[in-house]
């Protein structure tokens, strides 16, 4: 779709994100282009705006266009126009030779529209991934199938999100399969986040500091939960499998932080917030984590509990087992590498499965010991280097 016709190093690369998860995959990629001698410049598309500014400085990005949306509404409908017609406008200004966009967002979509419109060349990072199900998750997989119908260059973490784009009719040459930028931006932000506690730096919060201090050798367990589909009774019945967890396991540690959407937050407080002390003193329910703080999580977990994707990439890039509160995965490679477990959001059933695990550490070694079905941590530089080959780079 729309080959790049007009290369001009004058022309930067744009990367054109708005979420927290895009934001984080694409961070490798802004160094990565970089150091293939690119001009690249990023596009905030607001989405996402508290979380975003912290991520930002953790990486060390200045986006050159940041866009700010004033939302009427809640809808989908109005998101997707009031990103397009304002990225419609930073891109005109910009001039891109190309556009890039992550994933599945309705940023990711609506850059593509824009960027389609003005005949602007695109490249999609984690392409191909597809549960074949419109409802699973809503919206975000037919963002990602529609963006494929757009894009010029799909970047795909694994051989099957690539066979996925060839059955849908794209052209081999243009899918690239490279392993997905969370395992570059887990590894990264893990080395980062090392030296900055080795400096001394108050790089965690109160929180998570106090539970570094709290966990000695007990078993933890991170939880997150943020998806549409899950809202209500998913969300509600995952709470009450930590409560059952924690009572059942004198020993064990949870952390969960609580996604800032009501729809998620008051059910998760409603059913854990007045946990008796015994059982509450082992609980940390924080807001949602800065992402190196996620890290730490996730790092010194025994298994992580999550309805995320990228988490899904980084427990199998950090080696903490995963099972995942879905009935489908867009990431099929995490339960074939045997690095993870679909457990959906039954009370019953996550209880049982955390619990067999907990009681055998064998079976969990066998999970942390899987190989990392998503990549090396080089992806980024192999987008680079196919975007050096198809672009202009600076004289
Ligand atoms: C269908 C699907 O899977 N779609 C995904 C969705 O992303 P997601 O499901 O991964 O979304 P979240 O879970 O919100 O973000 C996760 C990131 O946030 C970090 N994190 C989490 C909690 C916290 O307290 N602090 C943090 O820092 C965490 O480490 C991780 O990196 O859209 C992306 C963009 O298109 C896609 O890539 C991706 O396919």
């Amino acid at each position: 779709m729309l080959a790049p016709t007009r290369p001009d190093a004058a022309r930067p690369v744009l990367i054109s994100v708005g979420t927290r998860p895009e934001i984080i995959k694409m961070a490798p990629l802004y160094d990565a282009l970089r150091a293939a001698g690119l001009p690249v410049a990023w596009v905030h598309t607001g989405q996402h705006g508290d979380m975003a500014e912290t991520l930002y400085e953790f990486f060390g990005i200045a986006p050159a266009y940041r866009v700010t949306l004033e939302r009427r509404n809640g809808r989908l409908a109005h998101l997707n126009s009031l990103l397009l017609e304002q990225l419609t406008e930073v891109f005109e200004s910009a001039q891109p030779q190309a556009v890039l966009v992550h994933g599945d967002t309705t940023s990711t979509w609506a850059s593509a529209q824009a960027a389609f419109y003005l005949d602007v060349p695109i490249g999609h990072v984690e392409a191909g991934l597809r549960t074949f199900n419109a409802r699973e998750p809503f919206p975000e997989e037919k963002n990602r199938e529609l963006t494929a119908r757009l894009a010029h260059w799909h970047f795909s973490p694994t051989p099957g999100a690539a066979a996925n784009l060839r059955a849908e009719g794209i052209a081999t040459a243009q899918i690239h399969m490279v392993g997905n930028t969370a395992v570059d931006a887990a590894l990264g932000g893990c080395d980062r986040l090392g030296a900055l506690l080795d400096q001394g730096r108050p790089v965690l919060p109160p929180d998570i500091d106090g539970l570094r201090t709290q966990l000695g050798g007990r078993p933890l367990v991170t939880v997150t939960a943020h998806r549409r589909e899950n809202w209500g009774d998913g969300i509600r019945d995952v709470a009450r499998a930590v409560a059952q967890l924690l009572a059942q396991h004198p020993e064990l540690m949870v952390v969960w932080p609580v996604h800032g959407n009501p729809a998620v937050a008051d059910t998760v407080r409603g059913e854990l917030g007045q946990l008796p002390p015994p059982l509450a003193s082992r609980l940390t329910l924080c807001p949602p984590l800065d992402y190196p703080a996620l890290l730490w999580c996730l790092r010194h977990s025994v298994l992580a509990l999550t309805d995320s994707g990228g988490i899904q990439e980084e427990g199998a890039a950090l080696s903490t087992p995963v099972l995942v509160l879905r009935n489908t995965t867009e990431r099929p490679e995490l339960i074939e590498a045997g690095a993870g477990e679909l457990v959906g959001t039954d009370t019953a059933r996550i209880v049982a499965r955390v619990g067999q695990l907990l009681a055998k550490p064998a079976a969990l070694q066998r999970m942390r010991d899987a190989v990392n079905p998503f990549g090396d941590g080089r992806t980024a530089a192999r987008i680079a280097e196919v975007l050096r080959q198809d672009l202009a780079v600076a004289a």
